[in-house]
């Protein structure tokens, strides 16, 4: 295939790797500060689009991109609101492809399948109380993570007791100020750390915690490249969930 990036940073190197080791071509990069590129004659020749670049630049990036009709995949965080997949959804509706993950690692993914299930089985076990942690680089913009408010998401709704979500100071162990209906989500940044993820729930006599640690950017690089090369034969709105048909 051959790949257009958005976002040459960290995301956007790692990606380059895997297509290149996958047989795809990198026909275009595009940086802050190139938008002039969205007007060359290359994007003729571009399959997918890849966009990995911030919170603050995505939403245009990808309106920009499902408007010219290239299929998207896009793994920024800290940017989508359930109004902006709405217009998107509306977008796919009319015949674009926006393939989304707030975490494209399968196990990641996994994680996120187990944290559903984990939270069902909590709804009636009222002695159990819910935290979810995130530790990541010092170098992130957003805060909690993506893949933390998906987990969250899901968690308020596979589990009827809790309605909300709130970040809370990392050494802040007294959660009892929080409304009980209210999950406190603790967020880490340490020096270069890739992504470690957890869900506990805690009670007077034990814990449960289900946790997955990225070793490097690979995983979530491979999940991008899939996700591109997945768009050839499905189309509109798609997940990470389609694709690993979980
Ligand atoms: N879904 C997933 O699986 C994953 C998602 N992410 C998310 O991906 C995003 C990028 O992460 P990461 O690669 O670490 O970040 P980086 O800062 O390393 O890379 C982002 C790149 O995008 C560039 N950029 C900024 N604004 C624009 C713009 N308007 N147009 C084009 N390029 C732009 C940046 O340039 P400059 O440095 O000059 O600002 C930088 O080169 C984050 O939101 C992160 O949370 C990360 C890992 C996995
Ligand atoms: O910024 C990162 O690095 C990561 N961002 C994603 C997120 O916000 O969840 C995915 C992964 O954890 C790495």
């Amino acid at each position: 295939m051959n790949i257009a990036l958005i976002g040459y940073g960290r995301m956007g190197h790692a990606i380059e790797k895997i297509a290149l080791s996958r047989g795809h071509k990198i026909v275009l990069t595009i940086d802050k500060g190139e938008d002039d590129k969205f007007k060359s004659p290359i994007w003729k020749e571009v399959d997918a689009a890849i966009e990995f670049t911030g919170p603050s630049s995505a939403e245009s990036n990808c309106r920009q991109i499902l408007n010219m009709g290239i299929p998207l995949v896009c793994g920024s965080t800290g940017f989508m609101t359930p109004e902006l997949m709405s217009e998107f959804m509306i977008l796919c509706k009319k015949g674009a492809t926006f393939f989304y993950a707030t975490n494209f690692s399968v196990g990641v993914n996994i994680l996120f399948a187990l944290n559903q299930r984990l939270a069902s089985l909590m709804t009636h076990q009222d002695e159990y109380k819910a935290q979810v942690e995130e530790t990541h680089h010092i170098h992130k913009l957003d805060k909690p993570s993506g893949t933390a408010v998906t987990l969250l998401s899901d968690l308020i709704k596979f589990n009827h007791r809790y309605k909300d979500w709130s970040l809370v100071d990392n050494t802040d162990n007294d959660f009892n100020k929080l409304s009980i209906d209210t999950i406190p989500v603790k967020a880490y940044r340490e020096g270069e750390v890739f992504g470690i993820h957890q869900v506990s729930y805690t009670s007077s006599v034990d814990t449960i915690s289900i946790r997955h640690e990225a070793f490097s950017r690979d995983g979530f690089a491979t999940g991008a490249v899939l996700a591109a090369e997945y768009t050839k034969d499905n189309n509109g709105l798609l997940t990470m969930a389609d694709l690993l048909g979980i």
